[in-house]
This record gives C-alpha cells, structure tokens and sequence, in this order.
C-alpha cells in the first residue's frame, strides 16, 4: 500500500500518445435527430475557452472541421426527401459520420488523440469504427442514458442517433428494412464483449430485447447507485479487458444526457435520475488516471434547447470539464 497523504493527487498518463498531441474534431452535425441546435455544441465549447484549456494541460492542440455548422444545418432543414420509411436522413447521417470517421483516422494516423465534439450521437458511427480499426483490441465505454442500439427495424423514433451502435455491430445486414448505401461504408468491426454501457435509465423494449441477445454489460443508474461509480468503473474495465485484469485501451463516447438536467439541461433527450456532476467527472478522471485513454467524444449539447443563459453556460461548462478532466485535469 502507498502511503495516503494529504496532497496525494491522481497522474493522468496518455501511453498511447507519449508527444501529447490532441486533435479537437468539430462534428457539427444535428440529422441523426429532429432538434436543432445540437450543431452549435462544437462551437459553444470552443468558444467557452475549450482548446486553451486543453493546451494548459500540456496538449499540443489543433481543430479539425471536416465540414462546417452551416454545411449540414442548411441540408438537414431543407432535405425533406432523405427518408428510408420512417428512418430520419439516413443520406446525410451516413455522409457526416463518414467524414468524421476520415478525420478520426487522420488523427490516429499521426498518432493524435482524437477528442470529437457533437452533434448528435449519430456521429459515433465514424469515430468508435475509426478507434476501433487503429486499436482492436479496445474497450468502449458508452457513457449515456440510452443505449442508442435500435436498429433500422426496431427504432420508433426513426432519429439514427439512437441506432449508432447496431450499425457499429453490423446488426442492420440482416433486417427487414435494407441498409441504405449512405451507411454501407461503417465496418462493423465492433463485438458485443467489447462495448459496456454506464448510466443507462431510458431503454426502449425493442433494444432490451438486443442487449440481451447480444450479451452486452450494461451498468444502469441502479447498478451506478448499489455499487457506486468507483466499483462500476472498475467492473466496466475488467469486463472490457478480461484477460488483462482491466488493462488495455479505452476508449470513452460520452453523451452528455448521461448527467442528470440538473447539471446538462441543454441536451435534446433529457432523463431525469442522471448521474451527478462529480460522478460524470469522476469516471473520466479515473480513465485519464489508467494511462490507457485512447479517444473520446462529447455529444448531444444543444445550447438552444436551453430555458435560459444559465442553462447554457451551465450545460457548456460540464461538457468542457469532461473534456479537460479526460485529458488531465486533476483536483489537486
Ligand atoms: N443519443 C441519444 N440521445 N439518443 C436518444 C435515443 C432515444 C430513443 N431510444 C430513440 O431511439 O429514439
Ligand atoms: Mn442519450
Ligand atoms: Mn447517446
């Protein structure tokens, strides 16, 4: 046992990136669902300070944008026709999520680490396909009150924010709806036994049914309450990596509706019973703390969903504490 002191501190390491290199991607994008708004979360970040922040903490820092806010909010408003029977957009979710996975490539490709901020969590589709192809090995922990598994079958809703996993899964190959050719390009190359989800509390009955089937580990709020966070990240990592004792890369896909709408009250699908801020910052923390953080995203902030200015700001500050506490950010 290490001696506890006062001033004992976590030490966040990144081996994966020893030169620190960070690549901010902007993922402006909001057709993965019907509010709009949710496109201005990359911009709101950026400008609450977000990449100083970053550099602060030792990152080199660059922004991508492998397109703009204006790019797609001007499409997803006038494209009407883009539907596939009930399913929202499927052309433009499949062409955004696709030049966001090219971008994620590009920054492991140079060995950055790949923090991707939302848009919607439609936009998961490129970044999880992209990590997963760079390491295969990695475990992805879906931070979120949803499980966002509907298939092109079972979604009620038709928003593809709430499929990005099926589709990571393969799982729309064999349906009844037929995978449009916008979505055909997603490798499917993630296994059920490498995704654990943390802080699920709103599960449609079709994606129940999945998940079972599937045999994926899922941590709710109940088990996140019986356990406690500390215990049900250390469950989540020997889940991801078995053979390792919990060691191996993670990667973290962080939907800030995960946190109750006390602290995030601009996002588009608000859950109430959420987890608390220091919960959700705890878990980023811990992961900085492992060494084995290899990528993550921040999604589905919607600064005008917000009541007021407060909400924004409030909603804006969590989402960049997320960020810097992934990356380094220590309490002491
Ligand atoms: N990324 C999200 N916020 N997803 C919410 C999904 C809600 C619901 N399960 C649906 O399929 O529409
Ligand atoms: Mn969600
Ligand atoms: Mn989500």
């Amino acid at each position: 046992m290490t001696k506890i002191t006062a001033t004992t501190t976590i030490e966040p390491s990144y081996k994966h990136y020893p030169a620190k290199k960070l690549s901010i991607i902007a993922a402006p994008f909001s057709g993965g669902q019907s509010k709009l708004g949710v496109e201005k979360g990359p911009t709101f970040m950026l400008k609450h300070g977000l990449q100083h922040q970053l550099t602060n903490l030792g990152w080199t820092t660059q922004v991508q944008h492998p397109f703009s806010q204006e790019d797609y909010s001007t499409r997803v408003k006038s494209d009407t026709k883009d539907m596939l029977a009930h399913i929202k957009r499927p052309q433009l979710v499949g062409e955004a999520a696709q030049l966001v996975y090219g971008a994620v490539q590009e920054a492991l490709s140079h060995n950055e680490f790949p923090l991707t901020l939302g848009g919607d969590h439609s936009i998961a589709m490129g970044t999880v396909s992209a990590t997963v192809e760079k390491y295969p090995d990695v475990g992805v922990l879906w931070i979120d009150a949803h499980a966002d598994i509907n298939t092109l079958d079972s979604t009620d809703s038709g928003n593809l924010h709430g499929c990005p996993v099926s589709f990571l899964m393969g799982l729309n190959k064999t349906g009844k709806l037929e995978c449009p050719p916008s979505l055909q390009w997603v490798p499917a190359n993630l296994k059920p036994e490498k995704i654990v989800y943390i802080g699920l509390r709103d599960i449609d009955a079709t994606e129940k049914e999945i998940l079972k089937e599937q045999g994926i580990n899922a941590f709710s709020m109940y088990h996140v309450d019986k356990f406690g966070i500390n215990k049900v990240i250390e469950m989540a990592l020997m889940l991801l990596h078995p053979e390792t004792a919990g060691v191996g890369p993670i990667m973290c896909s962080y939907d800030v509706d995960a946190l109750d709408p006390l602290f995030v009250p601009a996002t588009g699908t608000p859950v109430r019973g959420g987890l608390t801020l220091r919960e959700g910052l705890f878990l980023v923390e811990r992961l900085a703390e492992t060494g084995d953080l290899v990528g993550l995203d921040i999604v589905e902030v919607n600064p005008d969903l917000a009541a007021h200015d407060v909400h924004v700001s409030d909603t804006i500050a969590a989402s960049c504490a997320i960020a810097r506490c992934a990356l380094g950010e220590t309490l002491l």
